[in-house]
C-alpha cells in the first residue's frame, strides 16, 4: 500500500515499549529488527470523527506473532498527512486494494469515503478498550489498552494454542483432586449401595419374622389374621369362607418316641404336603404347636370338607423319613407314619362373623373328631352335640 512519510523514528520506540512491555514480550529476531509494515483495519466512528485502525503485523523469524495496532482518529492521520506534506505535492494514504483512506488535499470527506471503504463495519463499534478476547471471524484475538496510549496490542491465538493453554491449567494437584473425589464419590455410593440393600434384606427378614412360621416357612397366626380382615372385608358376607382346623393325632407320642428333632420334622412333613394340596388362593398357617389352619375364601362347607377328607387321606397314606442322625436310638422305626383330625366351619353357616369365632367353631369339631377315634374329618356338630348331651345325661 502507498503510505504518507511516517517517521520510524516515532514507530521504533513505540514498537520496543510494546516489546518490552511486561504484558506481551515479543522474542526479537537475532539482528533485533521488527519488520514493520503497517496496514489498515476497518475504521469505526467515536464521538464526533471517524477514526483509523492502522496496524503492523509483529513477525518473528517471518512467522506472524502478534500485531500493533495504532487507534488514531481519522482527523489526526488526515492532518499528519497535510502537514507532512511538502507545499505542492499531494500524499494519500491509500489500503491494500488501492482506495484511499486519506489525502493532503483538504476537502477529503472522511466519514463518507471511510463508509464507502468499509460499508457497515466502519460503523461499527470497535472500541476495544481494557483487556479481553474477540473473535472476528478468523480465530480468536487477545487484546490489552496499553496505559495512557490510544494503542491496542493484539495477539492472535491459535485455537489449538488456546485449547492447550486451558488444559495445562489443570494441573497435576488438580486432577488428582478431582481423581480422589471422584473415587470418594464411587466408595460412598457403594457403601450406600450395601447399607440400602442390608437394610432391605433386614426388613424383609423382620417382615417374614413377624408373618411366617420359623419353623414350617408356613403363615403364622398373624397372617392368618390379616388376610382373614381382607377378606373378609373383600367378601362382605356375600361368599362363603371355610376354615380347617388340623391337629396330629397323638403328636406327643411322636415326640417322646422319635425325639423332638423329629417331631420338628413330622411338623415339617406335614405343611409340605398340605400346602401342596390347597389351592393357590388357600392360605395355609400354623396356627401353634402341632395345629395347623387352611382357610379357605368362596368355598362352602360341603367342598371345604372334600378338601378336608383329601388332606386326612394324603397324610394318612405318607410316610416321613427324618433325618436318622437327629433322631432318637431307640425309636421304634426309621420312618413315621402320622394321621391327622380335622375340624371344619363356614362362617355364613355356622354364623362366624370374626376369625376367632371360625376358629372356635372349627376348633370344637376338631375336638369331636379327636373324641369319635382321631384320624377323622368333622364338618357339623352333630358328634358335639351328641358328646355334650351325653356328658349332660
Ligand atoms: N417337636 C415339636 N413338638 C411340639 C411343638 N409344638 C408343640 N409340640 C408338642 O406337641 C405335643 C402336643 O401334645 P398334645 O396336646 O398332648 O396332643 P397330642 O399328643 O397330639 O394328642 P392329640 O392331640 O389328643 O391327638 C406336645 O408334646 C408338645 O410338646 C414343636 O414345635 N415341635
Amino acid at each position: 500500500m502507498a503510505y504518507p512519510p511516517l517517521d520510524d523514528r516515532l514507530v521504533e520506540p513505540l514498537l520496543r515499549q510494546f516489546a518490552d512491555s511486561p504484558l506481551y514480550r515479543t522474542p526479537q529476531t537475532p539482528s533485533g529488527e521488527f519488520d514493520v509494515r503497517f496496514s489498515t483495519a476497518p475504521g469505526h466512528f467515536i464521538d464526533k470523527g471517524p477514526r483509523l485502525l492502522l496496524g503492523t503485523p509483529l513477525l518473528v523469524n517471518g512467522l506472524p506473532r502478534g500485531a500493533v495496532i495504532l487507534d488514531a482518529p481519522q482527523q489526526r492521520v488526515q492532518d499528519y498527512l497535510s502537514r507532512t506534506t511538502p507545499k505542492g505535492e499531494h500524499h494519500v494514504l491509500l489500503d491494500d486494494s488501492g482506495a484511499l483512506i486519506a489525502s493532503s488535499e483538504r476537502n477529503f470527506d472522511a466519514r463518507q469515503d471511510l463508509t464507502a471503504l468499509f460499508g457497515e463495519a466502519a460503523n461499527a463499534d470497535t472500541d476495544l478498550r481494557g483487556a479481553g478476547m474477540v473473535d472476528y471471524g478468523r480465530g480468536p484475538v487477545l487484546y490489552r489498552e496499553l496505559e495512557g496510549t490510544r494503542a491496542l496490542l493484539l495477539a492472535h491465538i491459535p485455537s489449538a494454542d488456546l485449547r492447550w493453554a486451558v488444559i495445562s491449567q489443570f494441573s497435576t494437584l488438580f486432577v488428582c483432586l478431582w481423581v480422589s473425589l471422584g473415587a470418594l464419590l464411587v466408595i460412598t455410593l457403594l457403601i450406600v449401595d450395601r447399607l440400602l440393600l442390608g437394610q432391605i434384606a433386614v426388613n424383609e427378614r423382620l417382615r417374614d419374622l413377624g408373618l411366617v412360621d420359623p419353623l414350617t416357612r408356613l403363615a403364622n397366626r398373624r397372617r392368618l389374621q390379616t388376610d382373614f380382615d381382607g377378606l373378609a372385608r373383600r367378601l362382605k358376607r356375600q361368599q362363603p369362607m371355610a376354615l380347617l382346623m388340623l391337629d396330629i393325632d397323638r403328636f406327643k407320642l411322636i415326640n417322646d418316641n422319635w425325639g423332638h428333632s423329629t417331631g420338628d420334622e413330622v411338623l415339617k412333613h406335614l405343611a409340605t404336603l398340605c400346602s401342596a394340596l390347597v389351592r393357590p388362593q388357600d392360605l395355609m398357617a400354623r396356627y401353634g404347636g402341632e395345629e395347623f389352619c387352611v382357610l379357605m375364601p368362596g368355598v362352602a362347607i360341603e367342598q371345604a370338607s372334600v378338601m378336608a377328607e383329601t388332606l386326612r387321606a394324603a397324610v394318612a397314606q405318607s410316610v416321613c423319613l427324618p433325618n436318622p442322625q437327629t433322631m432318637l436310638s431307640t425309636a421304634p422305626s426309621p420312618e413315621v407314619r402320622l394321621t391327622i383330625s380335622i375340624g371344619v366351619a363356614e362362617w355364613l353357616l355356622d354364623d362366624c362373623h370374626s376369625l376367632e369365632e371360625l376358629v372356635a367353631r372349627a376348633d370344637r369339631r376338631l375336638y369331636a373328631a379327636k373324641q369319635n377315634g382321631r384320624n377323622r374329618v368333622v364338618q357339623d356338630d352333630t358328634l358335639y352335640k351328641k358328646r355334650v348331651s351325653g356328658i349332660s345325661g
